[in-house]
């Protein structure tokens, strides 16, 4: 029998897919649903030939509360929720802000509403390190800890503030209000997890991102330079206050966030501690030259870039202290930079075009021999 089973909402994506893995590797059932707007149905596929499990797949949008309760009505062993389901540039997300908040804010206010009527009390949401802003502003506050006041510098951002508030005061009125009733609390509880940046791909090279447009993250326009798509990487300015002058990030490969977020959704149901914030991270922080140097290394030449003015919002470094993650959940990140950039590589230079190909055969055979 299951462990549980798990509604996640954007779960073709590429967080969403990778989490969705790690919960059936460990005995849950997985009930999907997505719109598939920035994302791919071969996911399921992908997720099946590496697990040998297939999720349930609902293809609905997160703001239509009818057809939400229609798959929790089909589907009552459900029993927590892992909430992806988003929309996630930064850049689009202050020419479009009315979207943003309408999809993210009001697709979590559908799902929590649709949460309360099938007596779902358990949540994992996929927050973001964006929500600190510029931590810098404050004294000491590098590497970056949950106590740090929030800040977000753009709209995607400030969705991400509204949801944590939406949540929290949520969770905890219904803790409030059934305690005064004499009646069951302890089952509602929240996970707010702040990720840094995701990054690398599935080590047998059949899985990792695919996003639907241009990408605007770093790792994946490293590989559309290393696969010639694109004649060279821009580096948003050269005159940080960092060793090399470019900003620093905190890279974590996508297998330790997945993992994360299985060690969080057990932290609840097992502790039930109410809501809580964790920060996903490594603690080690590196910049943009770093970053174009460990991908160099595994592509096996030098990619070539040019220099230009800083990206608007963007902050100097955004390191975590993934100290009360690695002590709670008893989680920190196991794989290194050198993986995460091998494990991106061999997924671009395999499937350049993403999910819109199969895989090379051999990458199958091999990852049949290994299942055998
Ligand atoms: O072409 C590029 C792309 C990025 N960078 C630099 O590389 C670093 C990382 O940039 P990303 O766009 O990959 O990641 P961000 O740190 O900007 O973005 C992360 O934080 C965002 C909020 O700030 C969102 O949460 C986003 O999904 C998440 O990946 C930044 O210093 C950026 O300036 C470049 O130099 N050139």
């Amino acid at each position: 029998m299951a462990v549980g089973t798990v509604l996640v909402t954007g779960g073709t994506g590429y967080i969403g897919s990778f989490t969705t893995l790690a919960l059936l590797d460990n005995g849950y059932d997985v009930v999907i649903v997505d719109n598939l707007y920035n994302s791919s149905k071969v996911a399921i596929d992908r997720i099946e030939l590496i697990s040998g499990k297939r999720p349930a797949f609902y293809e609905i949008d997160i703001t239509n509360e009818a057809a939400l309760d229609g798959v929790l009505d089909k589907h009552p062993e459900i029993d927590s929720v892992i909430h992806f389901a988003a929309l996630k540039a930064v850049g689009e997300s202050g020419l479009i802000p009315l979207e943003y908040y309408r999809v993210n804010v009001g697709g979590s206010i559908a799902l929590l509403r649709s949460m309360q009527k099938h007596s779902i009390s358990n949540i994992v949401f996929s927050s973001s390190a964006t929500v600190y802003g510029d931590a810098t502003r404050v004294p000491n506050m590098i590497p970056i800890p949950e106590h740090c006041p929030i800040g977000p510098t753009n709209t995607y951002g400030q969705t991400k503030v509204m949801i944590e508030t939406v949540i929290t005061e949520y969770l905890e009125a219904e803790r409030r209000n059934n305690k005064k009733a004499g009646k069951p609390y302890e089952q509602f509880n929240g996970a707010l997890l702040r990720y840094f940046n995701p990054c690398g791909a599935h080590p047998s090279g059949v899985m990792g991102e695919d996003p639907q447009g241009v990408p605007f993250n770093l790792l994946p326009l490293l590989g559309k330079v290393a696969t010639g798509e694109r004649a060279k990487l821009t580096v948003f300015g050269d005159d940080y206050a960092s060793k090399d002058g470019t900003a620093i990030r905190d890279y974590i490969h996508v297998l330790d966030l997945a993992s994360g977020h299985l060690a969080a959704l057990n932290y609840l149901r097992e502790h039930k501690p109410g809501v809580r914030a964790w920060n996903l991270g490594s603690g080690r922080g590196s910049t943009v030259f770093e970053m174009i140097k460990a991908f160099s290394k595994v592509v096996g030449r030098d990619l070539p870039y040019e220099v230009a003015e800083r990206r608007q919002g963007d902050v100097l470094d955004l390191t975590a202290n993934p100290a009360r993650a690695n002590e709670e959940l008893k989680w920190k990140t196991q794989l290194t930079l050198e993986d995460a950039c091998a494990d991106l590589w061999r997924w671009v230079e395999n499937n350049p075009t993403g999910y819109r190909q199969d895989p090379p055969a051999e990458l199958l055979e091999a990852l049949k021999a290994k299942k055998a």
